[in-house]
């Protein structure tokens, strides 16, 4: 049977051969080079965790599991927002099927402040990273989960090679063990169990303890209160990526300061 997450790659798969035949790689190569250079996701992160919490703040208008969050959805707004809340990096959905994203939405985001800015889609084909970078991105993600080693580390490359991190995305020890085969050292655990929406910071916990030195390490999803974050902190976590619980508040920036601060 398939599930929720066979169910999106298959979508993006079909996507991504769309947009590769209608689009050559010298119209991303024209718009990469009008883009500024990548920011430097990983190193914002680990500036704002020297000095305390380090916030991925997301920028999602919907999700499978939830449905519509966002009703007056401004990307520019929720970047200016999130900045002076004091988040080190945005994460912005551009997968149009399943979140209601926008590539779009990510270049109108960037454009309104200075962060580093996640692409937060699925990579089926190398082919997404320019496209990723000829939209703004500073950086993608890799779930461990959807890919095998190979074009794991083929995307991984040419990401690297374009100058952007790379975010990748476990959910348990073995996952974890496969990510330390590639040269990121940045690793998300996602308490979301995306194959049916069930979340569990236990997940987190766990895998951070096994995460060898030199690791930024990120928790993702689910993350709601302050006491959550403390509870990633006694154990080490100090990095965190957060959507819903941010996407909901009226005054954006207050609770983004209220969160982290
Ligand atoms: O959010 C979902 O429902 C979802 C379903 C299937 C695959 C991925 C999904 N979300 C992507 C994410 O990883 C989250 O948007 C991100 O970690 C933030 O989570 P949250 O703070 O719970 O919005």
């Amino acid at each position: 049977m398939t599930d929720i997450l066979d169910r999106i790659l298959e979508t993006k798969r079909a996507e991504v051969t769309a947009r590769k035949a209608t689009t050559p790689l010298a119209d991303l190569d024209a718009r990469i080079a009008e883009q500024t250079p990548p920011r430097g996701f990983r190193a914002a992160l680990d500036a704002k965790a020297a000095a305390g919490h380090a916030l991925i703040a997301e920028i999602k208008k919907a999700s499978p599991s939830k449905g519509l969050i966002r009703e007056d959805f401004d990307p520019p707004a929720h970047a200016r927002a999130y900045q002076a809340g004091g988040a080190a990096c945005l994460s912005v959905l551009t997968d149009e099927t399943w979140f209601q994203g926008a590539d779009s939405y990510l270049t109108a985001a960037r454009g309104a402040c200075t962060l580093p800015v996640l692409r937060k889609d699925f990579m089926v084909d190398a082919w997404q990273v320019p496209e990723a970078r000829a939209i703004g991105a500073d950086a993608i993600l890799l779930i461990m989960a959807a890919l095998d080693d190979t074009l794991l580390a083929e995307i991984e490359v040419a990401a690297l090679e374009c100058g952007m991190d790379v975010l990748v995305e476990v959910h348990d020890a073995k996952e974890l063990d496969r990510a330390m085969k590639l040269k990121s050292r940045l690793i998300g655990v996602n308490n979301r169990n995306l194959r049916d929406f069930t979340v569990d910071f236990a997940r987190t916990y766990e895998l951070v303890s096994k995460a060898p030195a030199g690791c930024t390490f990120v928790a993702e999803s689910g993350l709601t209160t302050r006491a959550d974050l403390d509870a990633m902190a006694e154990r080490g976590v100090k990095c965190f990526l957060i959507g819903e619980a941010l996407m909901r508040q009226h005054d954006v920036e207050a609770a983004t300061r209220a969160l982290i601060g």
